[in-house]
């Protein structure tokens, strides 16, 4: 079943600017511009894309604070826009970058405050708050004060507030940011078990691609308010943009870069160079030029980096 539907959907921005000292221009700016995808329920999909590429007016609208310009947009069965309290009950949000906590009371305060905005039955209230107690290690900290809150423990606290409801579809944007390893590992840890113990459907954005790898089956890739990949993480390798690495220890320093046909040099250090070639071909026959042309001293392979094939991906976007 889809819990999140997009068709064809815009939202454009009309932005004034200064042209001269007493005129100004109307812009349009397309944040959105033609968006479609479904995610169906118990789904963890990560959702990346270069700043400004219509991330955060993408979940805006998913959580009926923006109106789209045009097009259809369901979540959970509801049009997000015009029954605001109906998808209240069914969507959990945290963002990373502020809290939905408040500030002077007592983290406690705070889940207590959620039960009864969202009339949460008693017995199903303390079950679910001795869940994310447990499994965020929330136990001594119920009775602090918001703002004495590590940003680790703040972020723990918050995604203990978004779940209480038993939201079926669960935004994140950027949990993670700025938390130090073991923080990260913990909240990554309780997603995981979030998404595949309760099936709650959860749509991930985060610049920290190790979030993605650890927790997304899917990532979706939007530019320009437009979806360019949609698929698994594996996948991006396949599509042209990645490449694989050769490394190499010439027997001596040669002063220019080797040159071998369907590879290219993309780092020398003293008799080391590293030549890059699509990662879909086999290294074989460039190791074999390399032997060929050069005295070896020693070789080895290196698999692409996820991030660098997003890099390329957002920089062949761009360009193109
Ligand atoms: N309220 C607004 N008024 C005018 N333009 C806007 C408004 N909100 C967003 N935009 C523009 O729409 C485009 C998409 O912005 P959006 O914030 O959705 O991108 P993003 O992918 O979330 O970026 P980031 O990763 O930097 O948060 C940008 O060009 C932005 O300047």
């Amino acid at each position: 079943m889809a819990l999140i539907e997009l068709q064809d959907v815009h939202r454009t921005f009309t932005v004034r600017t200064r042209t001269g000292r007493f005129s100004r221009a109307r812009r349009e700016v397309r944040a959105v511009d033609g968006l479609g995808f479904t995610v169906e329920a118990g789904e963890c999909v990560g959702y990346i894309g270069p700043n400004g590429a219509g991330k955060s007016t993408t979940i805006k609208m998913l959580t009926g604070i923006l109106v789209p310009s045009s097009g259809r947009l369901r979540v959970a069965g509801v049009d997000p826009a015009r029954e605001r309290v109906a998808l209240a009950r069914r969507i959990g949000v945290v963002f990373g970058q502020r809290t939905t906590l408040w500030w002077d009371l007592p983290l406690r305060d705070s889940f207590e405050l959620a039960r009864r905005i969202y009339r949460i039955p008693d017995a199903r209230y303390r079950e679910n708050l001795d869940r994310c107690v447990e499994l965020l290690d929330l136990g001594g900290l119920l009775d602090t004060p918001v703002r004495q809150l590590s940003l680790g423990q703040r972020m723990r606290g918050d995604l203990a507030a978004a779940l209480l409801h038993d939201p079926r579809v669960l935004y994140l944007d950027e949990p993670t940011i700025g938390l130090d390893v073991v923080s990260k590992g913990r909240v990554r840890e309780f997603l995981r078990e979030v998404n595949r113990d309760r099936g709650t459907t959860v749509l991930l954005t985060t610049h920290d691609l190790t979030d993605i790898e650890q927790l997304c089956g899917r990532v979706m890739v939007i530019d320009h308010g437009r979806l360019v990949y949609d698929g698994g993480l594996e996948g991006l390798h396949a599509t042209g943009r990645s490449e694989r690495t050769l490394v190499v220890d010439l027997a001596q320093e040669l002063g220019h870069p080797v040159e071998v046909p369907g590879a290219r040099v993309t780092r020398v250090e003293g008799p080391r160079q590293w030549l890059a070639f699509p990662a879909q071909e086999s290294a074989a026959p460039i190791v074999a030029a390399v032997a060929a042309r050069y005295p070896l001293v020693d070789l080895s392979v290196r698999e692409p980096a996820i991030e660098d094939v997003i890099a390329r991906m957002y920089a062949e976007v761009a360009i193109g």
